[in-house]
């Protein structure tokens, strides 16, 4: 009979979204300073946030989702990671509303130290590379985020348990 003790939940610092800090994972998305491209005849101001969404491989095809998020509660104990190998995956919220991003690099199941979690400033998204590790969304404001992935005929989502949990220390 196994009496040993679960793990301790190991504590997992929440760092602001930065595109450096976030680079071995995927890109942030959010309006760069200045002005656009003007389009429409000056009536509007073209952003070009990310050309190269990979959604298209072993016949992908893109997906737009809507995700109406609770708020989740903080800190929050992350026990399970998931991966979208053949896809990226991007966030970006409807109106200004942060979310806490969980994520490890792409390959084999992470262990608890290769976690690294960031906080939106409420404008940012993120597009997640294929393959990279993230816990499902954790809204901090409840509402409306538009996902764009790669849609097909099978689900293209491993998961993985943590050896540990993890303990998103987040107080808002
Ligand atoms: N389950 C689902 O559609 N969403 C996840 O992939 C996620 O990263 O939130
Ligand atoms: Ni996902």
């Amino acid at each position: 009979m196994n009496d040993a003790a679960p793990p301790a939940p190991v504590p997992l610092a929440v760092q602001p979204l930065t595109p450096e800090a976030f680079a071995p994972y995927g890109t942030v998305l959010a309006a760069p300073a200045g002005t656009g491209r003007p389009i429409n005849g000056g009536n509007a101001e073209r952003f070009d946030l990310v050309g190269d969404l990979q959604i298209g491989a072993q016949g992908g095809r893109p997906m737009l989702a809507l995700f109406r998020a609770q708020a989740r509660r903080f800190p929050h104990e992350v026990a399970e990671m998931e991966r979208h190998a053949l896809g990226s995956q991007t966030f970006l919220p409807l109106g200004e509303r942060r979310f806490v991003i969980v994520v490890a690099p792409a390959g084999e199941a992470p262990a608890a130290g290769a976690l690294a979690a960031f906080v939106t400033d409420g404008l940012q998204g993120v597009t997640l590379a294929p393959g990279t590790w993230h816990h499902a969304l954790l809204a901090v404001d409840a509402g409306d985020f538009v996902v764009v992935e790669r849609g097909g005929d099978a689900v293209d989502c491993d998961t993985c348990a943590l050896e540990a949990p993890m303990i998103v220390n987040w107080r808002g």
